[in-house]
């Protein structure tokens, strides 16, 4: 049977958009897209909040400068910053769409649903795929409690006109951190409402530990187990109720996961099967219907829900596709970092890992606030944590705690990603002074 096209693509996201440009010279695609050409990231997620947070990171660096030779107070001028952020966002749908059409791939706005595992129905109009790739990311998950409609979420927050007075988040993960970091640096009073007691789960507690007193020495409020019951309007904003507490605020952003964006898809029409945590994908990425597909934040998974690994998962469908690929997905050390300000950054073995094998891995923290490349930016709170093997002495695993973590878990991710040796990974000469040039150190 002759189909419309070669391969359908549903989302034009990274992970849509990376398996649309890896397929494109060799198959006729479509990609459909409801909402913004580019996805979460760079329209309301990783490149806006990086785009606030490297200016607020700036003031926060100019107080840690404030004995050392900068005087004077600096103020964040929010509508300027928005703007700031406005000027890179608002020409990533067009220059995303024109980007599409000009390489020759066909697009279409509008919600895709299955008819059947090869049809689509988008604006009442069918189209055919003889594949299909399911790319439609996450969404925000709203706590299911009364007065659900007042909450924000972070896309809301990432366009914010004027900064409220006093805000809060539900949930202590990696958007409550990021966001409650900005809206606090920006002066803000920020409360966090957490149902446990945990901060970051999933990264270290030596870490979390310092982080914690570090947003809370910017003014930070938690609430630590305290599970929101509801929301109600007040004259002024919001009021925020709790199982032990009732707080007036001017809203209130809903920051307690992400679930997978399938509703509306009518996956049950093509026969594929889904769960609260998403599309079930064997280890091919391949659904329960076997010429379609998924990738990115929409699937069940275990590996982190992150822009890479959409990305990644995009090129390798494309692959396989293409005839170019026929093993199950391996997927490299991922690195993860929470721009929390400073960064906290991990990849590979974890410490939990560690601790459950002493007779396998080998854990070096270091305190290093004091070492130059820190002293020099008075990163007072900076640690840096190895994991290695205690066989080889190859680096396995590491927790960064520092200014510009990011830069220097990505040089540890090369090294774990390469299998380097202690004498490989120190066998070529990094610019002096940096981060990279303390690595001896640390082995
Ligand atoms: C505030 C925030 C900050 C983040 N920061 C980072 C970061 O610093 N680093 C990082 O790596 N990751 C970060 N992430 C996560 C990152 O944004 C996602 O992992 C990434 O965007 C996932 O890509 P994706 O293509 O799978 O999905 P998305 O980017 O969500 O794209 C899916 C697309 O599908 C569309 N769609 C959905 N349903 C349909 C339908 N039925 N028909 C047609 N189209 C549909 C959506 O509109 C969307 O455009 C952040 C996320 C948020 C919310
Ligand atoms: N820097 C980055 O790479 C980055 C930044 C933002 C988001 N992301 C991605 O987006 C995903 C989603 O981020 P997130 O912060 O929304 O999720 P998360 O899973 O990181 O954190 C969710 C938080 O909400 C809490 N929570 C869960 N259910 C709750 C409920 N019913 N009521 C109250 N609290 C509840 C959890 O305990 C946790 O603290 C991340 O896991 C990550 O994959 C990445």
């Amino acid at each position: 049977m002759a189909y419309d096209y070669d391969t359908i693509i549903i989302g034009g996201g990274p992970g849509g958009l990376a398996a649309a440009y890896a397929l494109l010279r060799k198959q006729k695609i479509l990609v459909i897209e409801n909402n913004l050409w580019g996805g979460t990231c760079p329209n309301f997620g990783c490149d806006p909040k990086k785009m606030l947070y490297g200016v607020v990171e700036s003031k926060r660096q100019t107080q840690r400068y404030g004995q050392s030779g900068i005087t004077g107070k600096v103020d964040i001028d929010w509508p300027a910053l928005m703007a700031f952020k406005h000027g890179y966002t608002d020409k990533i749908p067009s220059g995303t769409h024109d980007g599409l059409t000009s390489s020759g791939i066909a697009t279409l706005f509008g919600t895709a649903k299955f008819v059947d595992a090869h049809t689509l129905e988008v604006n009442d109009k069918r189209v055919t795929g003889e594949s299909i790739i399911i790319a439609t990311g996450a969404k925000p998950a709203i706590p299911d409690v009364p007065g659900k409609a007042l909450f924000q979420t972070s896309t809301d927050f990432l366009s914010l006109p004027e900064l409220p007075h006093e805000i809060g988040f539900v949930g202590a993960g990696y958007v409550a951190i990021e966001l409650a970091n900005i809206a606090a640096e920006a002066g803000a009073t920020v409360h966090i409402f957490q149902h446990n007691d945990k901060l970051l789960r999933g990264f270290p507690e030596a870490d979390t530990a310092v982080l914690r007193d570090t947003l809370a020495a910017k003014g930070i409020q938690f609430h630590w187990n305290t599970a929101v019951t509801g929301v109600s309007e007040s004259k002024t904003g919001v009021i925020v109720h709790t199982d032990n507490k009732d707080v007036a605020l001017d809203t209130i952003f809903a920051a307690a996961g992400r679930p997978a964006n399938i509703a509306g898809l009518h996956l049950e029409a093509a026969g594929i099967a889904a769960s609260a945590k998403g599309i079930e994908v064997n280890d091919h990425l391949q659904t329960a219907a076997s010429n379609v597909y998924a990738i990115g934040d929409v699937i069940a998974k275990t590996v982190p829900k992150l822009t890479p690994v959409s990305g990644f998962e995009g090129h390798y469908v494309a692959d396989l596709l293409l005839g170019q690929q026929h093993a199950a997905i391996s997927y490299p050390p991922i690195p993860h970092t929470v721009f929390a300000g400073p960064e906290l950054a991990q990849v590979g073995v974890t410490l939990t890992m560690a601790a459950a094998h002493p007779d396998a891995y080998v854990v070096r923290p270091a305190e290093v606030g004091s070492w130059y490349t820190y002293n020099r930016l008075q990163d007072k709170t900076a640690r840096v944590t190895v994991i290695l093997d205690k066989q080889t002495n190859q680096l396995v695993g590491a927790v960064v705690l520092a200014v510009n973590a990011e830069e220097l878990i990505n040089t540890f991710s090369g090294i774990i990603t390469r299998h380097e040796s202690a004498a490989e990974a120190e066998s070529w000469m990094p610019v002096y002074p940096s981060a990279e040039s303390d690595l001896e150190y640390f082995y």
